[in-house]
């Protein structure tokens, strides 16, 4: 029996892919692995049981990831699952930073008599706005999200400029051949009337939209973040939005000094908020986990490499272990030496950390004990798991 630990609402859509003979939820101090969405786990004491944890969603930021490496704890999390979602509040965020929308429609239910109609024609001139089709959109980070972005903002006639040096082969495959390719944040800032940031936060990313940043942007140019509120540097947007060296900044991150202030709109957190993306990422973070816990094999993994195989043989040992010298030669000579056959082995690395399944030919359960005891004992072997099929 796994015991799952879940934060914040997982859709039942992807609870209910574990199955309740052989998964208990929520019960107990002990879980083998967490399913989460934003709670945040810094500062959290992993308990020993702990192997896996899925972030329902693409933002590993509020998971404290290098700890969990350490801890040989693969942290999950659900890829493009809720991109769409997230496009489509930013499409709603670039009208709505271009036309009064709102404002519009807060006035016309201060409205009252039979001449509704009359006044409305009357007073709508002072909430005209701005039309984004002609413009020129920058983005930074052609993601799932970003590249999504990108085609849709073309086809609703926006020029379309977007910057991302690590863009992946599959992603680049999915954008419009007509959407530029920007050599520098640079050339984003100088040529973008609106701006949106869809990147991850990193050493590298942290606080990117500061004053250097929004000196470089065109006046009155706009600026989106349906990314992460760590990514601009509070103070220093709304000193611009003040000064109007910004037109509007649109962000899904609150925050008490960005509150009030008729030039920036601020969203409850609702990018991922539809009833779609909440289902995707529950089914994909349920299934990863699941997949995981049963088999050892690692499919999109943030710390970990993708180590997928076939189980052909009766146990499975799968390691976590550091990425250093001769860590497979020594586990292989201790199945040698108890003369334990290795079916398969496969072993792929990470950054600092490595990932190893050696499948094994039945063996006598006292035997195999030794065995993970002696492998444990590797100067560098952070935890080993047996799985039997
Ligand atoms: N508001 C929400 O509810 C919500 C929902 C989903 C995702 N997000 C946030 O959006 C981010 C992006 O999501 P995604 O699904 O598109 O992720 P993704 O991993 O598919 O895309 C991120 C892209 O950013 C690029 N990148 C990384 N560093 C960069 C840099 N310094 N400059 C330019 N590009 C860089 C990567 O190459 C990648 O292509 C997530 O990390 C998360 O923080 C927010
Ligand atoms: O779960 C949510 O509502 C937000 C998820 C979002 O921030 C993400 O990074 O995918």
């Amino acid at each position: 029996m796994f015991h799952i630990k879940t934060y914040n609402a997982i859709a039942n859509e992807g609870l209910r892919l574990l199955d309740k003979d052989q998964y208990a939820l929520n019960l107990g101090d002990d879980p083998d692995g967490i399913i989460l969405r934003s709670e945040k786990l810094h500062g959290m004491a992993f308990p020993k049981s702990l192997k896996g944890i899925a972030r329902a969603g693409a933002g590993v930021n509020n998971v404290p990831v290098e700890a969990c490496s350490e801890a040989g704890v693969v942290v999950f999390n659900t890829p493009g699952a809720n991109a769409n979602a997230v496009k489509e509040i930013v499409l709603a965020g670039l009208i709505m930073a271009s036309r009064p929308i709102k404002e519009g429609m807060e006035w016309v239910q201060t409205l009252s008599g039979d001449d509704v109609e009359k006044q409305v024609e009357k007073g709508k001139s002072k909430f005209a706005g701005t039309e984004i089709s002609g413009k020129t959109l920058g983005i930074i980070g052609l993601g799932a999200i970003g590249s999504l972005i990108a085609n849709d903002a073309y086809r609703l006639g926006m020029e379309v400029i977007g910057y991302d040096p690590y863009v992946s082969v599959e992603t680049a495959w999915n954008i419009s051949r007509r959407v530029q390719k920007a050599q520098s944040i640079a050339e984003i800032l100088e040529k973008a009337d609106y701006i949106t940031i869809h990147v991850p936060v990193t050493p590298d990313t942290l606080g990117m939209v500061d004053e250097a940043f929004i000196e470089q942007m065109k006046p009155g140019a706009v600026l989106l973040n349906f990314a992460r509120g760590e990514l601009v540097k509070n103070d220093a947007i709304i000193a611009a939005v003040n000064e109007g060296k910004v037109r509007k900044y649109v962000t899904d991150f609150a925050d008490e000094a960005l509150l009030h202030n008729e030039n920036i709109l601020v969203f409850p957190h609702l990018g991922a908020s539809t009833e779609e993306a909440e289902v995707n990422c529950a089914i994909m973070a349920a299934q990863t986990l699941k997949y995981f816990l049963e088999t050892g094999n690692i499919v999109n993994s943030v710390n970990f490499p993708t180590v997928d195989v076939v189980m052909q043989s009766p146990i499975r040992l799968a390691i976590i272990n550091k990425n250093v010298p001769n860590m497979v030669g020594q586990m292989s000579s201790d199945l040698a030496k108890h003369f334990i056959n290795i079916e398969n082995i496969i072993n792929r690395s990470k950054g600092n950390y490595a990932y190893t399944i050696i499948d094994i030919t039945e063996t006598e359960t006292h035997l195999l004990d030794q065995v993970v005891e002696e492998i444990k004992q590797i100067d560098g072997i952070v935890n080993i798991r047996v799985i039997r099929k």
